[in-house]
This record gives structure tokens, sequence and C-alpha cells, in this order.
């Protein structure tokens, strides 16, 4: 079995490591920095059946705008490229993504559309960071303290039945204002949880060259949502970033420490090794 992350190392041989261990890209325009991020979503793996059009548009930008975020860059503009397995749709995805640029400061500025058999929808994100606030995931240093925002796992509850958080899944709001004031104050690393806590805490690791010792019982759990899903499940779209102890806490943003970097390159929750998995894409085929 391969996944994603597998098929990443391919592709970091053939275009460099630095292009594929960040949420996004930074291009240097002149004196700007612009920061560039893709994502493809379609039915059958990220769609859950009783979502409406409008919010399959508007989780497709938020998912984009989350990346964007976790740059500690302002988002500027999004494209939006539509595989339709039906026409009519088009209407609820675009006012659906519109809506959801608009709630976070960007334009939904252009895109394509195509006949597709299964709704598959590209966001292309773009926005723009000084260079002092640009963050990535690769700054984490023994010693630092690391942390996320918001309560994970409410995404993963919905998806295993939980009422409650059904718009936690289908609606996610991206930390927008929130990696732009970490930004400001000084974080070392950071990215989106996209893919569950684990997988995000291996990222960074792999990235940063660091390890990580968090605890079980600091893991910021909503009602219902047990430590196994804040841990593994994806979809919730909080910030992941590491920083020195005397940066915490930052005006307007609702993070919690989990745990501390080290310099042993294991990610360990209570001394144990954390399982490697979460929110991944899977083919049968070895390669
Ligand atoms: N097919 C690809 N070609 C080139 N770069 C890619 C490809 N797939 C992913 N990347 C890059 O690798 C990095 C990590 O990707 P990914 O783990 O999907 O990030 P994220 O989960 O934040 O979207 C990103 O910068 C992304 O642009
Ligand atoms: C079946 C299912 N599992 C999980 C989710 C939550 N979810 C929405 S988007 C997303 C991440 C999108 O994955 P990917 O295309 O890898 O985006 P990236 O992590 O690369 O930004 C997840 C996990 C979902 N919508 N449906
Ligand atoms: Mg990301
Ligand atoms: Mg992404
Ligand atoms: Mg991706």
């Amino acid at each position: 079995m391969v996944d994603d992350r597998d098929l990443l190392k391919v592709v970091s041989g053939i275009i460099g490591e630095e292009r594929t261990s960040d949420d996004c890209c930074m291009i240097k325009v002149g004196d700007d920095n612009i920061i560039l991020s893709t994502d493809m979503l379609h039915e059958s793996t990220d769609f859950p059946r009783g979502m409406t059009d409008w919010q399959i548009g508007w989780m497709s930008a938020a998912v984009t705008l989350s990346d964007v975020a976790s740059c500690g860059a302002v988002p500027l503009a999004l494209l939006l490229a539509a595989g339709l397995d039906e026409p009519e749709r088009i209407s609820g995805i675009t006012a659906g993504a519109k809506d959801c640029c608009e709630r976070f400061g960007a334009e939904l500025a252009g895109g394509d559309i195509d006949f597709h058999s299964e709704l598959t929808i590209v966001t292309t994100g773009i926005g723009r960071v000084e260079d002092e606030y640009y963050k990535t995931r690769r700054g984490a240093k023994p010693g630092d303290i690391v942390c996320v925002t918001g309560t994970p796992g409410c995404a993963g509850a919905a998806l295993e039945g939980s009422e409650r958080y059904w718009k936690n899944l289908v609606e996610p709001l991206p930390a927008v204002r929130e990696g732009r004031l970490l930004a400001v104050a000084g974080v070392s690393s950071m990215m989106d949880v996209s893919d569950g806590i684990a997988l995000s805490l291996y990222d960074l690791s792999g990235s940063s060259c660091v390890g990580f010792e968090i605890s079980m019982d600091n893991l910021p759990l909503s009602p219902g949502v047990s430590p196994e899903m804040a841990l593994y499940s994806g979809g919730d779209f909080g910030l992941l970033f590491t920083c020195g102890r005397d940066i915490l806490p930052v005006t307007g943003v609702d993070c919690t420490v989990i745990g501390v970097v080290t310099d042993s390159g294991e990610v360990l929750c209570d001394g144990v090794l954390v399982e490697r998995r979460g929110y991944s894409h899977r083919w049968m085929e070895e390669i």
C-alpha cells in the first residue's frame, strides 16, 4: 500500500525537498513574498453524504485558505477548478466558495470548468506575507513548546455520527486570523492540521529535524471527542505551531500547549511512540 506521502518523496526527488516540505510555496516577486497552495478534493473521499453544494464550495475554499494562513500570510485570491458530474452543481459550489473567500478576506478570482465522472474540485490560493512573518514547517527547535489552536477531533467525531459537530466537518473555518497573529507574535514553525495532529507532528518533525513529546492529558477535547479522534482524525483545520515559552498567550488566539519539541526525532505521547496515521490518500499498488 502506498499513500500520498510516499508519492511526495518521488516528487521531492524531482523538484527538490524545499518545495514539498511546507503547506505552501513562497515565490519572491520584487519586494513581495507571494504564497501559493493548491488542493484537490473529490466526492468519494472528501464530501460526506448530506453535504450541500454550497458546503462543498465552502469546504474546498477553506482547505486552501487554511494552508495560506499556516504560512502567516494574508490571503488575496482563490481560483477554483470544478470537474463536474452534473452541470447544475456549479452555482451552489461557486456561491459557497465565494462566501468562504469573502469571510476570510480573499477574492474568488477565477478557475476552470470541465466534465468529470466524479465531482472533483481543485482550489488554488494566493497570499502575501512579509519576510519577517513568513512561517514554514522548518523552524521548530528543541526546547520550544508545541501547541494547537481550536479543538481537534470534532470533524472526525462528526464522521463517526456525532451530529453536534456536523458543521465543524462540512463548514470548516480556516484559522486565517490566528495564523497571522501567531506569525506576528513570532512562532518558530507552523502548519495546519488538515490530516490530524499525529500525521502533522510527523510532517513537522521531518521538516524541522526534531521530535515531539506530547501528553494525552493536554489535548484540548470538546465534549464527546476522544483523545484518539483528536490525535488521528483530520478535517479540523486548526494550526499546529511551535514557539518559545515566552510568546504565549497571544491575544486573540485560542490555543493549547500539547507538549515540547525534542531533539530525538521521535514523536511520543506520554512516552509511547505515536502511530504515523491520519487522513491520507492510499493506493493498493506498490511503487
Ligand atoms: N504533485 C505535486 N507536485 C508538486 N508539489 C506537490 C505535489 N503534491 C504536493 N506538493 C507540495 O508538497 C507540499 C506538501 O503537500 P501536502 O502534504 O499535501 O500539504 P498540505 O497537506 O498542507 O496541503 C506542498 O507544498 C505541496 O504544494
Ligand atoms: C471522508 C472524509 N474524511 C475526512 C474529512 C475531513 N476533511 C475535509 S478536507 C480534508 C483534508 C483534505 O485533504 P488533502 O486533500 O490531503 O488536503 P491537504 O491536507 O493536502 O491540505 C479532510 C481530512 C472529510 N471531509 N471526509
Ligand atoms: Mg496544510
Ligand atoms: Mg492543502
Ligand atoms: Mg495537499
